[in-house]
């Protein structure tokens, strides 16, 4: 509980964080959450994990369409992003994503004991879906992923500007890169504007402090790859500038696992879920069939 007389946590918008929906993270972080409870008895649980830069508004038309199929959907924006305290996208170790990611999992499962849990994450939230994944493995019915950051772009990424990036770490961390270059989100010119003008997005410079925990992460999946075993999709652009395709066609070429999938865009750019409409529609008939398709029969079904 808040001291007496303690001034209420404004999220960095000014909002009172007890007039919005709120978990606080295991720093004493308040996160913004977003909910779609489906009318009736929800199937399965499904937590969406947005990228750098963004939060998790943008995913409600997705949401939606989970929850008309009766799944409840939850979300989170990420410390530093959104509606959510912390250090403008920002991060002290990129595995404080995963700890609250598995905090707000937790809390749902604790509501909804019986129910399947799925993770859909794009790009950076690919990472984090990924990695939460491996902490554990048995724990979800699958993951989708949308472009997900696996591997970094051999052209933004060349051996001398991870070098530069590393001894910069050291030398001035907080010094800004580039910023993410919106063009190469979509080809739908609309998902574009409304991505540069969404004041809840990050439209600063990249500090090298958390490109180094992005390269991080990279080298973390690479380890962790030949150990996934649990149920996964995979959609990716092949002219994908952010996050390139060969992360998501090494990860389906040398994961373990028995139940993959990977579907390839032609053209596709970054932001598939918010590309041109065709394949915005295709990207949400994959992903809720497939989720779909991945939901356990329950015991009165088998009973019948
Ligand atoms: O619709 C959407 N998608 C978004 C925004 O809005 C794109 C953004 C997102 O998560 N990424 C795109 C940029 C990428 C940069 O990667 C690096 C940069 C420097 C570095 F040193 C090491 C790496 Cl790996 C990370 C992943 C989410």
């Amino acid at each position: 509980m808040p001291e007496p007389g303690a001034a209420p946590r404004r999220s960095p918008q000014g909002v009172p964080y007890s007039d919005l929906p709120h978990i606080v993270n295991a720093d004493g972080l308040h996160l913004f959450c977003r909910y779609w409870e489906p009318a009736g008895q929800p199937r399965a649980l499904v937590f969406i994990a947005h990228g750098a830069g963004e939060h998790c508004g943008p995913y409600d038309e997705m949401a939606q369409k989970l929850k008309e199929l009766s799944l409840l959907v939850f979300a989170h924006d990420h410390v530093g992003h959104g509606q959510s305290e912390g250090d403008r996208m920002n991060i002290k170790d990129f595995q404080i994503y995963i700890r609250d990611s598995l905090q707000h999992i937790d809390l749902m499962k604790s509501r909804h004991p019986d129910l399947p849990v799925f993770i859909v994450g794009h790009s950076m939230g690919g990472a984090i879906s990924i990695l939460t994944a491996c902490e554990r493995p048995g724990d979800f019915a699958g993951v989708v992923l949308i472009a997900p950051l696996v591997q970094m772009n051999p052209e933004s990424a060349t051996p001398f500007k991870v070098f530069m990036a590393k001894l910069l770490n050291h030398m001035v961390p907080s010094l800004t890169m580039g910023s993410i270059e919106s063009k190469w989100l979509s080809r739908d010119k609309r998902q574009v504007e409304a991505y540069d003008a969404d004041e809840l997005n990050y439209h600063g410079g990249m500090r090298v402090s958390f490109g180094m925990q992005l390269m991080a992460a990279v080298e973390r999946m690479e380890r962790e790859i030949p150990s996934i075993s649990w149920p996964f999709l995979l959609l990716h652009g092949d002219a994908d500038k952010l996050c390139d395709i060969r992360g998501s066609r090494m990860m389906h070429d040398n994961s373990p696992s028995t139940d993959k999938k990977i579907k390839i865009y032609e053209g596709g750019y970054h932001a598939l879920h918010h590309d041109l409409p065709e394949v915005a529609e295709s990207v949400l008939k994959e992903l809720t069939t497939w989720i779909t398709e991945h939901i356990p029969a329950t015991t009165s079904q088998e009973a019948q």
